[in-house]
């Protein structure tokens, strides 16, 4: 039996009448049925009050990037500059339901703004034009730019850290890569100001911008990355391995097997 993938969805405003409606991109409906081996599962922005009822249903939780930001209430931050694109109804759900993931252990890849709100979702906060800050290079990619092979190829380059769990994928699956330059595409506007307590920092941009975190006590897979590797599987090795390497933890959690930890664990309570 597949994995249950549960796929964040965002509000848009679709047709001339601009009817709200619950959407997630192709590009993670094709991932998850090819490298990461699952059925796809759209979660509605519906709110917190589904999180109960979704959650035992799932075997991984993925959440995807999108061009609106985590609204600075859920961080006490500053209100956006005007004309920022926003999606209240995606975080009154998304927030929630990661703290509820991560408590059970449940599988989670974090993309982008999925990244970003995990960093919120567990204490963390945000910095919203990181352009505009001293020695911060521009991490967006022009709203208007048309041409894919600038809109998502390779932006820079980021660092590992010596333990990441990024690093230890990569090094188990034989990919060969330089854990001090690894390529990323970046389409981005918001970064990670102040870290949340539980996540550890796995990978920086050449200007310190932190680019992939994990969940310093999860029993199982759970990572965000702030680059989009579901632009990049079907001709990079290392992105593909990422979804590899979730897909399994997921096809895990499907069949019932848990991360030994978190078998000792609950042995111990
Ligand atoms: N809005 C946030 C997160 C950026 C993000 O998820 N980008 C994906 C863009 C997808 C697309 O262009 O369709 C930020 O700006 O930091």
């Amino acid at each position: 039996m597949r994995a249950m993938i549960g796929i964040s969805c965002c509000v848009k405003a679709f047709g001339i009448f601009a009817t709200p409606n619950h959407a997630a991109s192709d590009s993670y409906i094709r991932v998850t049925l090819g490298p990461i081996g699952g059925v796809p599962v759209l979660l509605p922005a519906a709110g917190e009050a589904l999180v109960p009822d979704i959650l035992p249903r799932l075997d991984g939780l993925m959440l995807t990037g999108s061009r609106s930001n985590v609204h600075p209430d859920h961080y006490q931050g500053p209100a956006h500059a005007e004309g920022t694109p926003e999606d209240p109804q995606r975080d009154s759900t998304t927030l929630p339901l990661i703290r509820a993931a991560i408590a059970a252990g449940l599988p989670v890849l974090a993309i982008c703004r999925g990244f970003q709100e995990l960093n919120v979702a567990l204490g963390g906060s945000l910095d919203q034009r990181i352009q505009d800050l001293p020695g911060r290079l521009d991490h967006s990619t022009p709203s208007d730019q048309k041409l894919p092979k600038v809109r998502t190829g390779k932006a820079h380059a980021v660092r590992l850290s010596a333990d990441s769990q990024l690093g230890k994928i990569w090094t188990a699956s034989g990919q060969r890569f330089r854990p001090e330059a690894v390529p990323v595409n970046s389409l981005h506007n918001q970064g990670i100001c102040r870290l949340a307590p539980r996540l550890v920092a796995e990978a920086w941009a050449p200007d310190g911008t932190v680019e992939a975190v994990r969940v310093a006590d999860a029993p199982g897979f759970a990572m965000g990355v702030q680059w989009h590797p579901e632009y990049d599987w079907e001709h990079d090795a290392l992105s593909r391995t990422i979804f590899e390497a979730f897909g399994a933890a997921c096809g895990d959690w499907a069949a019932g097997r848990r991360p030994a930890s978190q078998v000792a664990q609950r042995a111990a309570a």
